[in-house]
């Protein structure tokens, strides 16, 4: 019996397209003779879409989205200085209404330093920590408005939505992701010092779902000093749970120390099952190398092994991580590659057909 798979594909907007064909090519050469087989629908969606047409993501969009197993995405928004575009129709219309519709609640970010890659500030192995995001909630919610706007009396606000229904459960999906892995340890980041409200139902859930899991060792960390133990001390983290948009900010950084932007995979998470999770680079969509054939795909390479491990198909999803591990490893002191001379090697290397594949 094959395990049927109806996958929407939302390429998007800049690199979104490039980077997406790269991701694909990865997954079909990873399950190519298996039992499992994709049924592909694409969602034409993002900034040109609304461009053309003035929709985001209609109600007709949502419905035929849900009727799928999951969902790849590679970036929208940034068609640059284009006055119609703002972060209210791409980013926070298409984007963010995807991740709260599907309730996306678990934004996952696995951070790895892999072996032969070059950072900055730490060596392989010092950098392996998964930074567990809320996805739902948080200051992006929209919960805000502006009076008087243009003139020099304009006031402008952006409340952080904190329920304890959604703080609680992305807690318990952190604590049961720290059980897994071999330190157990959860660092609750958050800015408690100032942001007392919100602040203090973080810490309160972490405090009393800690109980649960007498196992994991629990610290707390605000922000701003996660910021420098991210650069001196990485090796520090294995777990760490943070609101939307603290675990957005930091995880640019945890690309950064971890070899680029380019290698950062994400799944935007429904635990429950309920709707299909979402799997896509943590990077944007690049209007500054759009087009150019360099985006690395590595990111959205490694966004389909996390597609594959929420289908429950660890093994295909951890050939890809070793072929991406291996050409990461390649990499070093060799000439620079297009996107889809990287894809092509990785896919080779998944299909078995290429020369130095491991
Ligand atoms: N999930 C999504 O769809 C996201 C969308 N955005 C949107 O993307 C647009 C651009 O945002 P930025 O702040 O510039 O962030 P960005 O992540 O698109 O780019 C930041 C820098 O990283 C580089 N970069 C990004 N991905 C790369 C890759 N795969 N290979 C090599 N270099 C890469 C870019 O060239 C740029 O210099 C904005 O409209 C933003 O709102 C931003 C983040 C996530
Ligand atoms: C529109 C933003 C919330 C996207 C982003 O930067 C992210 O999810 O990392
Ligand atoms: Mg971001």
């Amino acid at each position: 019996m094959s395990q049927r798979v109806r996958l929407a594909v939302i390429r998007g907007d800049g690199i979104g397209p490039e980077v997406v064909a790269e991701g694909l090519k990865a997954l079909e050469a990873a399950t190519a003779g298996s039992d499992l087989v994709f049924e592909r629908t694409e969602f034409s969606l993002g900034a040109e879409r609304y461009l053309a047409t003035g929709d985001t993501l209609t109600d007709a969009d949502l419905d035929a989205i849900k009727g799928h197993d999951a969902i790849l995405l590679g970036a929208v928004g940034g068609v640059p200085n284009d006055p119609r575009l703002t972060g209210a129709n791409i980013e926070r219309g298409l984007l963010l209404k995807l991740r709260f519709e599907l309730d996306h609640y678990v934004n996952l970010r696995p951070t790895t330093l892999f072996p032969g890659v070059t950072s900055p500030l730490a060596e392989p192995g010092e950098v392996d920590f998964v930074v567990v995001r809320e996805g739902t909630e948080g200051p992006y919610v929209g919960n805000g408005g502006a009076i008087r706007v243009g003139t020099s009396a304009e006031v402008a606000t952006e409340t952080s939505l904190n329920t304890a229904y959604g703080v609680e459960r992305v807690v318990r999906y952190a604590f049961e992701t720290a059980e897994r892995r071999p330190r157990k340890r959860l660092t609750l980041v958050h800015k408690t010092n100032v942001l007392t409200f919100a602040g203090s139902l973080w810490k309160r859930t972490v405090d009393r779902v800690a109980a649960e899991h007498p196992n994991v060792a629990v610290d707390y960390l605000h922000i701003d000093a996660v910021t420098i133990f991210f650069v001196t001390d990485p090796a520090r983290f294995d777990v760490i749970v943070t609101d939307n948009l603290f675990g957005d900010i930091i995880t640019d950084l945890a690309g950064a120390i971890s070899g680029g932007i380019g290698l950062a995979a994400s799944g935007n998470i429904n635990p429950d099952g309920r709707f299909p999770s979402m799997f896509e680079p943590v990077h944007g969509s690049a209007p500054d190398i759009a087009g150019k054939g360099i985006a690395d795909p590595t990111a959205a390479i490694l966004s389909t092994a996390l597609l594959l491990d929420h289908l429950g198909r660890r093994e295909e999803a951890d050939r890809v991580r070793t072929a991406v591990t291996a050409d990461l490893a390649e990499r070093i002191g060799g000439a620079a590659r297009s996107t889809s001379e990287i894809g092509d090697a990785i896919a080779a290397r998944l299909a078995g057909t290429n020369a130095s594949a491991a």
